[in-house]
């Protein structure tokens, strides 16, 4: 579409061999000067400041792909998050332009829906199978102005692309669950990025934990992708000789710095021009990986650094009369900053090759989702069902709810409601009731966003769908079964302890409970939401929970009076006034228990909590960074 309207042939695309496109896109120049990269590592008593990249400067257009190489650690990632706009200032320094323009420009136009970025951590939902996660993506990500088949057919050809038709109906799996093997996870990651066809494509290490077969192939796609005029960008840890000479470009990055940047193929004839040759027959990547690490082995030592040697004997011995990886470090960015840098920097200045006024046509281009409000709801909703299915038809939990349930029906078994002190025993009972549903929704509710946090951020960065969408389907797909499990419940309930029977009674009681459940999931999801950490949620709704039990009404009928207003705070206490009301109003010994109002402020309280938390947890996810 975009393709249209700025004319293909405005735009110097780089050569394109074969159609991946399931929407035509625009070419992207990415280029990026002087990149710096800071963080500030604060100690028990000391603050220090790490200086991770240290003006990287370089660029790739349509066509190419540029690959990021170094030792472990020596900021590649930090390099590809830069570049994607993942980390931005004030800890990032320097510029990156697409297309000529700040990532900000680009990021507020719709054009941030050409990026896909595949990060190192493969981020899918463990019990959706590799067909549904794929087609979930193409459902939430392909434009409106594709139908549902078309966008089942993308996601089928992608999977047909990565090679993954035979694991298709496959669980992906996780820590608990059997899945994909690791390689087809990682394809998997890949396919979800490139479902959209983007025009510019991050990738951090495609093709680590992969057999070099599968390597190569991942590695082949990213070369078609590029070739059909798109810019790739990836990590790559330490590529077979054959992977090693697919890429058309190359950083290498040795301790946050620039060693080279240039064509990959161009690479060696670099080194040996600054006197760093193989000395036997080597893969170019173990050989640039050694002069990053500065190894200097197998390699020759230029005649500038002759006289550096180590005249430390132990590191002598050590380092085999070789200069020490500081002397070599400096002398390959020395070098690298006296004969490329500025070459690099004086090509930047060439704007991009684009005719008319395209850069004030991109930047006037709208954001647009790919589904509407209601149905990013009701997809999300879909895949938060099936996503969750097995805990829905856990027989461990509807087990322990009919346990419990049939355990109080023992011990009140046909409880005596016709006597002060048997009424008393009944609303142990009816607390107990306030307690427990009060009790799980709350721990269950606490997991949801943490649990989530990896998934909510990635696809929020890559603009899938509306947060509110999310928030509503994440909090409402848990309903029915938090709602079946109390019907079970009381049914057991209420027919062995013998509470009152008539409809009217049991309706009410049930509906007080789904309120109690509904408002605790509210607190739960809140300190979810607020601490997005398990660990840290579980705590606090422990001492939450209790307090709110304590202060419920059974146990303390008088609260000294400055602390009396926790009790409005715990639903236990609007849940159990509830209960008595339905249960004992106008019932001869009920004056002795508690005095009876209109209910409507309990019912108040509890529909307050239910919206009110909720609201506080959305204002929470609002806020939550994406870095
Ligand atoms: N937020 C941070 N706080 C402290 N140190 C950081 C932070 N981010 C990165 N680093 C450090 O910066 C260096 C570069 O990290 P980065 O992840 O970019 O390396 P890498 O080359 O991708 O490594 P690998 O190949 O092992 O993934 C590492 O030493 C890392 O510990």
């Amino acid at each position: 579409m975009l393709e249209h309207e700025f004319g293909a042939e405005d735009i110097e695309a780089g050569p394109r061999k074969k159609k991946i496109d399931a929407e035509p896109t625009f070419p992207v120049y990415l280029k990026f000067k002087e990149v710096t990269y800071k963080v500030v590592l604060r100690g028990m008593t000391t603050t220090e400041e790490k200086q991770i990249l240290h003006g990287i400067t370089g660029s790739v257009h349509p066509g190419e792909v540029l690959a990021l190489m170094g030792p472990s650690g020596s900021g590649k990632t930090t390099l590809l998050n830069v570049l994607g706009g993942r980390l931005t200032q004030p800890k990032a320094g320097g510029s990156v332009t697409y297309n000529d323009q700040p990532y900000s420009k680009f990021l507020k136009s719709r054009q941030v829906q050409q990026i896909g970025f595949v990060t190192q951590d493969d981020v899918l939902y463990p019990h959706l199978t590799v067909g549904e996660t794929l087609k979930y993506a193409a459902y939430l990500r392909l434009p409106k102005t594709l139908t549902k088949q078309q966008k089942e057919q993308r996601a089928m050809e992608v999977i047909c692309e990565l090679g993954l038709e035979r694991c298709q109906d496959t669980m992906i799996g996780g820590s608990f669950v059997r899945g994909v093997s690791g390689g087809e996870r990682k394809r998997v990651c890949i396919g979800n990025e490139i479902l959209i066809n983007p025009s510019l494509l991050f990738l951090d290490e495609p093709t680590s934990g992969l057999d070099s077969t599968t390597a190569l192939r991942i590695i082949q796609l990213l070369q078609d992708i590029a070739e059909a005029g798109k810019t790739v960008i990836t990590t790559i840890h330490q590529p077979s000789s054959r992977l090693f000479h697919k890429f058309d470009k190359l950083i290498l990055l040795g301790k946050g710095s620039l060693l080279y940047f240039g064509k990959a193929s161009q690479a060696m004839n670099y080194f040996s021009s600054i006197g760093c040759s193989p000395l036997i027959s080597m893969n170019p990547a173990e050989f640039l990986l050694d002069l990053a690490n500065g190894n200097l082995n197998e390699v020759t030592v230029p005649s500038e650094l002759e006289d550096k040697v180590q005249t430390d004997e132990q590191e002598t011995e050590k380092l085999s009369g070789k200069p020490s990886t500081a002397v070599i470090h400096e002398y390959l960015v020395e070098s690298y900053e006296s004969r490329v840098a500025e070459k690099e920097k004086r090509k930047l200045l060439t704007p991009i090759p684009v005719n008319g006024d395209i850069k004030a046509k991109l930047s006037s281009v709208k954001r647009k989702w790919g589904a509407t409000w209601w149905q990013q709801y009701s997809i999300l909703f879909q895949r938060g069902i099936k996503e969750r299915r097995h805990e829905y038809f856990s027989w461990l939990r509807i087990t322990q709810v009919l346990a419990t349930a049939v355990v109080l029906g023992l011990l009140w078994w046909q409880s005596d409601s016709k006597t002060e002190k048997g009424l008393e025993d009944q609303a142990g009972l009816l607390f107990f009731i306030a307690v427990f549903w009060g009790f799980f929704p709350v721990f269950t509710a606490i997991f949801a966003f943490p649990q989530e946090k990896a998934m909510l951020m990635k696809e929020r960065a890559a603009d899938m769908y509306r947060l509110s969408a999310y928030f509503l389907a994440r909090t409402t797909s848990d309903l029915p079964l938090d709602l079946v499990l109390p019907v079970l419940f009381l049914l057991v309930v209420y027919f062995m302890a013998g509470l009152r029977l008539d409809a009217g009674t049991f309706f009410l009681t049930l509906l007080t409970v789904f309120l109690c459940i509904v408002a605790a999931q509210g607190l739960g999801l809140a300190i979810g939401a607020t601490l997005m950490d398990i660990k840290k949620g579980t705590t606090l709704g422990s001492v939450t929970v209790m307090t709110f039990m304590l202060a419920g009404g059974y146990f303390v009928k008088k609260v000294p009076i400055f602390i009396s207003w926790i009790r409005y705070l715990s639903f236990n206490y609007h849940t159990y006034r509830l209960l008595l009301k339905v249960h004992y109003e106008n019932h001869i010994h009920s004056p002795s228990l508690m005095k009876f109002d209109s209910g409507l402020e309990e019912v108040g309280a509890l529909i307050a909590m239910v919206f009110g938390y909720r609201l506080l947890a959305y204002i929470c996810l609002r806020r939550m960074k994406l870095q």
